[in-house]
């Protein structure tokens, strides 16, 4: 199959489609977080970005404000750590006024073997995505429902959700069990007209995730191989970004509990995980590894907290 260009999406939405909403991104310095970030602010929103490296934040807040100076905020959090999320939460409603929405959209995964993985590197990859998803929505809904505000929670999930997949058991673990919180804070929270929804996007390219899940010639798998995706190619920032900004929006208040794909069908063809890797030898999981570890080597050095 030949690969199909994106189309250049125009948003369907008003400029005005966030206005008055506060947006908190985790995961904001880089990658979709950080692109997602000026979307949001185009249409109204103002935002927070948390993670760990400082200077990625900055960076991200500065480019996403350009339209709109101001409208952008940061701190290094590590979400994995319920003091912080706390002490950050608190910031933003002392200093900024409530929050009406989070995306929980930090993640943490690299290709391995599962037999190789040590604990630390199974509780590096959960306790991100799990236990900081969990973290950070608490703190919200708990501020929500004390002062009788409405809230949205979205997190960014993937189609392992539903298959599985091998050689990234961790995150398709802790994908799941978020996946399980949506459905459950969904009908716990509705009479604090809370909503809880995520997306399960297909490939969408980004430098650390493509480090960490394709780092050799020989890990290229069907999860991350673009013609075997039936739309002909992978999904782009803006594609998510217009999901996003309908489910934050105020045009689907009656839509909670539901965790939406957006894959170009590739889940439904087949290919969307790593099993294919079954095929690799010692050397070539043993390139891998150094391969990924070296890009979070890179990024760790760039860590303020964590
Ligand atoms: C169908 C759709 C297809 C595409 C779907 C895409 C789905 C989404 C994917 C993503 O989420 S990609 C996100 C990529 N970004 C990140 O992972 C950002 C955060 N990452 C990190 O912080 C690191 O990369 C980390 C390794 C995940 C964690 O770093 P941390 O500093 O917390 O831990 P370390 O001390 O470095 O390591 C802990 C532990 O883990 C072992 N380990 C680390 N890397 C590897 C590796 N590549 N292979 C095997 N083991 C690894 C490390 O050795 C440590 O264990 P011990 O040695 O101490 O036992
Ligand atoms: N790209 C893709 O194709 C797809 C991605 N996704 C999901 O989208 C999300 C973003 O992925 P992507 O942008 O590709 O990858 P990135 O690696 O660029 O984004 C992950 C972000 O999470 C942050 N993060 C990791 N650990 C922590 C922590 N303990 N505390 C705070 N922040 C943390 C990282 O920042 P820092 O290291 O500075 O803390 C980084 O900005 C992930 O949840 C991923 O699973 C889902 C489907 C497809």
């Amino acid at each position: 199959m030949t690969a199909q260009s994106a189309p250049q999406a125009p948003s369907p939405f008003a400029s005005h489609a966030l206005a008055g909403k506060r947006v908190l991104v985790t995961g904001g310095g880089s990658g979709l977080g950080r692109a997602l970030a000026g979307h949001l602010v185009a249409h109204g929103a103002d935002v927070h970005l948390w993670g760990r490296r400082e200077g990625m934040l900055r960076e991200a807040a500065q480019e996403a404000a350009a339209g709109r100076p101001g409208s952008v905020h940061v701190a290094t959090v590590d979400i994995r750590r319920s003091d912080q999320v706390d002490e950050a939460m608190g910031a933003i409603w002392a200093e900024h006024g409530p929050l009406t929405s989070v995306f929980n959209n930090a993640g943490a995964n690299f290709i391995a073997r599962t037999e190789d993985l040590s604990p630390r590197a199974f509780e590096a990859v959960t306790s991100t995505i799990m236990d900081g998803s969990y973290f950070t929505s608490t703190a919200a809904a708990r501020r929500w429902i004390a002062d009788g505000l409405p809230g949205s929670i979205l997190s960014n999930l993937t189609t392992w959700v539903w298959t599985g997949s091998a050689f990234v058991v961790p995150a398709a673990m802790a994908k799941a069990a978020v996946h399980a919180m949506t459905m459950s804070l969904a009908a716990e929270w509705a009479r604090h007209r809370i909503r809880v929804n995520a997306v399960a996007p297909g490939p969408i390219p980004t430098d650390y995730a493509w480090a960490m899940l394709n780092p050799t010639d020989k890990s290229s798998s069907g999860a991350t191989q673009t013609d075997r995706i039936p739309a002909g190619r992978t999904g782009t920032v803006a594609e998510l970004a217009h999901l996003v900004i309908f489910l934050l929006s105020d045009a689907c208040a009656y839509l909670t509990g539901q965790t939406i794909a957006m894959d170009g069908g590739q889940m439904l063809a087949g290919p969307g995980t790593f099993a294919e890797l079954a095929k690799l030898t010692d050397a070539d999981w043993a390139e891998i590894r150094a391969q990924s570890k070296a890009a979070s080597a890179v990024s760790a050095a760039q860590r303020a907290v964590g």
